[in-house]
């Protein structure tokens, strides 16, 4: 299989996703970090081939470029066998999905990406489809309407989800084994940039590499990108990616040096100087930034929590005494704090 043919869902452009296919680890050996889920993998796959049989459905969990689609591809190679990539949102129908399933070779491994987002009547006929292998076909309508039963050769799902919560409880009941994906903490991203410095021939100091990662908001496929943006500042300015050239390319991007990116720092924005650090409930600061709520929630906010900027609680999100001092703003000196505007979006 030609895996850096393989294309992200939530493609940038052609070049990011080459680049992104170039610098994806091929083996379990190779994928840095996330040591449990790699162990527990490992021996899923281990013991699925030494009983000769497909290995469990996986359900892949966590924020967006810490992995999922990297570890499905895996997956698949390394059990040597074919990979079907599909997502939720290309899957409206059960019709769309009885057409992939009914194509499936003997152990193909079928990753569905943002699998929380596919059709409810397709997530039903996949009930089935995982427990039996075996799905029921409607043939005609109304009264004259029957079910034809038609079996699937054994496969394997890897399901991903930014929303393992938003998963109605017999789909995610029905995985063998769910891996929770965490950010990556600073020494495991400055091993993914030096593993793509080394495939993308860019000699890069310890320095370099530490400066990189600090700003690289725990995820690796960032990480590899603000790499890439190194590099092309190395490749017109010359002289090397000394620790003077990252800071002048990453600051020439805008790259804060949490690593906060555009929607962080307009969600920090938002909930310090128009909710006076909160509390403020989910909707109203979705609404404040014009983003949807299932972004800020399962993208932004993962984030902004690890780092210890906002804190959750019952009345809603609150502004940390680091995040006011990291946007160099003084905090309200009485508890001036203005609730959300609908209480019941908490
Ligand atoms: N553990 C890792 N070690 C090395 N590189 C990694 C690792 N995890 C991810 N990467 C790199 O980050 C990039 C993004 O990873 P991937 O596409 O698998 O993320 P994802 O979780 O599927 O994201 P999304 O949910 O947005 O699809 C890959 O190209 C890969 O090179």
């Amino acid at each position: 299989m030609d895996v850096d043919a393989i294309s992200s869902p939530d493609p940038e452009s052609d070049q990011e996703l080459a680049f992104e296919g170039a610098l994806r680890p091929k083996s379990l050996d190779e994928f840095v970090g996330q040591t449990k889920v790699r162990g527990q993998l490992e021996l899923l796959l281990k013991a699925a081939a030494m009983q000769n049989r497909a290995p469990d459905h996986i359900l892949l969990a966590g924020p967006p470029g810490l992995g999922k689609t990297t570890l499905a591809i895996i997956v698949a190679l390394e059990s040597g066998k074919p990979l079907r990539m599909s997502s939720g949102p290309a899957i409206q129908h059960a019709g769309d999905l009885a057409a992939v399933l009914s194509s499936l070779v003997p152990g193909e491994v079928l990753f569905i990406d943002e699998i929380h987002r596919m059709a409810r009547s397709a997530e039903e006929m996949l009930y089935l489809a995982m427990e039996d292998f075996r799905i029921d076909i409607m043939v005609g309508k109304g009264a004259g309407a029957t079910s034809i039963p038609l079996e699937l050769a054994p496969f394997t799902l890897v399901g991903a989800t930014t929303r393992a919560g938003l998963l109605p409880n017999p789909l995610r009941d029905r995985f063998g084994f769910t891996a929770h994906l965490e950010f990556y903490d600073e020494p495991e991203l400055e091993r993914v940039l030096a593993r793509a410095a080394d495939l993308l021939g860019l000699e890069l100091s310890g320095d370099s590499r530490a400066e990189i990662a600090r700003r690289s908001r725990g995820t690796p496929r960032i990480a590899n990108r603000l790499l890439r943006r190194v590099r092309d500042y190395e490749l017109v300015h010359g002289g090397g990616a000394s620790v003077a050239a990252v800071q002048a390319a990453l600051e020439l991007y805008d790259v804060d040096p949490l690593g906060l990116d555009r929607l962080d720092r307009a969600v920090m924005h938002a909930v310090l100087m128009r909710f006076d650090g909160g509390p403020v409930g989910l909707n109203t600061l979705a609404v404040s930034v014009g983003e949807e709520a299932e972004t800020i929630e399962s993208v932004v906010e993962p984030f902004l929590v690890r780092i210890g900027l906002l804190t959750r609680t019952p009345r809603g999100r609150v502004a940390s005494r680091e995040a006011w001092k990291h946007f160099g703003l003084r905090p309200p000196a009485a508890s001036g704090a203005q609730p959300g505007l609908f209480d019941d979006d908490l």
